[in-house]
């Protein structure tokens, strides 16, 4: 396998504990994945904690999924950038100018910008819940909707579930990259994840990059369970 095929997955490192992180993280090669630090580690640990990441060579998707006015999220993602992360992430229904603004932020970095991604419909989430929120669509209809909007905004790609990665694929092309967490090995525990799909089918219907957290790092080998899921999809 090569390191390219190697680097689909991101770990979503969901710790309360750093050590417990870095220990772990010391497992790994930056060859074999790449990390994601979300809101519960940057808020216990800070950008000092991203920074360490960075600075062991892993390629870090800092998933703050930002939702503000144009001016804050544009001033957030240049933090994010300053930081030396790979890839960040906005909410798409913070809405088309508010993603072109942060695109536009990040211009002065040329091809040292990290990718900038827009949050669809969380994974988290059904139908029922859409219509709870006065969404009259399927999930696969709003993130279809939401994806656009990212891409006119000149976004790199979109979180979504793998089960709309078919239809992004063909309606957006292979260049508008597709970040899919709910994903879960088969047999494994759907937690509070609603639309999911194991690491090979979701590679299969177009996932470039697969998110995944528990089903590694509460594994009883963490390191050997991303073994396993980088040879699922080899
Ligand atoms: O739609 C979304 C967006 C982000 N996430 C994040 O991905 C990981 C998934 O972790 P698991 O343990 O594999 O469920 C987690 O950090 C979420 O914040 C998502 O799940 N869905």
């Amino acid at each position: 396998m090569s390191n390219i095929e190697q680097k689909k997955v991101l770990i979503a490192l969901d710790y309360d504990n750093e050590s417990a992180a870095l220990a772990f993280v010391s497992q790994l090669s930056p060859d074999e994945c790449r990390l994601k630090v979300g809101k519960e580690m940057f808020t216990y640990f800070g950008p000092q904690f991203v920074k360490k990441l960075v600075d062991l060579g892993f390629d870090v998707f800092l998933d703050l999924k930002f939702h503000d006015i144009p001016n804050t999220v544009a001033k957030a993602v240049t933090a994010a950038a300053e930081l030396g992360v790979w890839m960040v992430n906005v909410h798409a229904s913070g809405g088309t100018e508010m993603m072109s603004k942060a695109k536009e932020a990040l211009s002065k970095y040329g091809d040292k910008a990290p990718l900038l991604i827009a949050v669809t419909v969380l994974t988290s989430m059904d139908q029922a819940q859409l219509s709870k929120l006065g969404i009259d669509k399927t999930p696969q209809e709003q993130v279809l909707y939401l994806a656009k909007l990212a891409k006119e905004s000149g976004l790199d790609g979109v979180v979504c579930s793998a089960q709309e990665a078919e239809t992004l694929k063909a309606q957006l092309g292979n260049e508008f990259k597709l970040i899919t967490p709910g994903i879960r090995p088969a047999g494994s525990d759907a937690g509070d994840q609603k639309r999911i799909m194991t690491p090979a089918k979701a590679i299969e219907a177009g996932s470039d990059y697969l998110v995944i957290g528990r089903p590694i790092t509460k594994a009883e080998d963490p390191a050997k369970a991303l073994r396993d899921i980088n040879a699922s999809i080899s």
